[in-house]
């Protein structure tokens, strides 16, 4: 079994009998919604809901039961993945363009699960570029302003075309290297009128599986939520 998958199908036993759930999107979260789909088809009742076209599709296949969002309040827990997190539970998401749909389940949570190989496990956040979904009206002065921040941003492309979001909007990808105070970041970019939402989660996952390639798993817990 990959890091990934082992993080994965750890993170899914804390999935139990009538809970309502947030699917992630990605690599990582591809085998959570696989194991979870595994589980329903041997009995479990749980709805969820999904953060991305692909995750939607994915457990349309397995039969596990979707909702719309006017029909719950919150869900229980939300498995997901990341691009980076530390030791606090920060982290970076938005690789796969997933992140404005990611936060807001997230948020609606009242627990979010991140899982992930050891690979995305930093001390610092922002070797991997932070993913900024912006609208398309007027990109080019969002982008010089989240240049102002201090990073290199550059829009996701999807080969000829600039790439979308689920959502219609772009991905600026902004390389900062080092993020010295996310919450501070996280602020500043909210400033920008033309962002939509950034894929910084800070204060919003409460614990991490953290899969490794021997074979072990680490848990990092995080802070009570406010
Ligand atoms: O938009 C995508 C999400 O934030 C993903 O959860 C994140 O990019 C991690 O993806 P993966 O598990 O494929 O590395």
């Amino acid at each position: 079994m990959n890091a990934k998958q082992l993080a994965a199908e750890a993170a899914v036993e804390y999935v139990q009998e009538g809970m309502k759930v947030g699917l992630g999107t990605g690599s990582t979260a591809y085998w959570a919604i696989r194991k979870l789909g595994e589980r329903v088809a041997e009995g479990l009742n749980i709805t969820a809901v999904a953060t991305s076209r692909a995750s939607e599709q994915q457990a349309k296949e397995l039969g596990i039961p979707l909702v719309s969002f006017g029909e719950i309040d919150r869900l229980d827990v939300t498995i997901d993945g990341a691009d980076e997190l530390d030791g606090d539970l920060q982290l970076i998401k938005g690789g796969g363009g997933a992140l404005l749909r990611e936060k807001i389940v997230a948020k609606g949570s009242d627990r979010m699960i991140v899982i992930a190989d050891e690979t995305k496990v930093v001390n610092t956040l922002g070797k991997f570029p932070l993913p900024v979904e912006i609208v398309p009206f007027a990109w080019e002065w969002t982008v010089a302003d989240l240049a102002k921040l201090g990073c290199v941003p550059e829009l996701r492309r999807d080969g000829a075309n600039l790439y979308k979001s689920d959502n219609g909007n772009y991905i600026a990808d902004c390389r900062f290297e080092i993020i010295t105070s996310a919450p501070e970041l996280a602020l500043a970019l909210h400033s920008i009128p033309g962002v939509v939402e950034h894929g910084l989660f800070l204060g919003i996952a409460d614990m991490a599986i953290v899969g490794k390639n021997d074979g072990s798993l680490e848990v990092i817990s995080g802070k009570t939520k406010p």
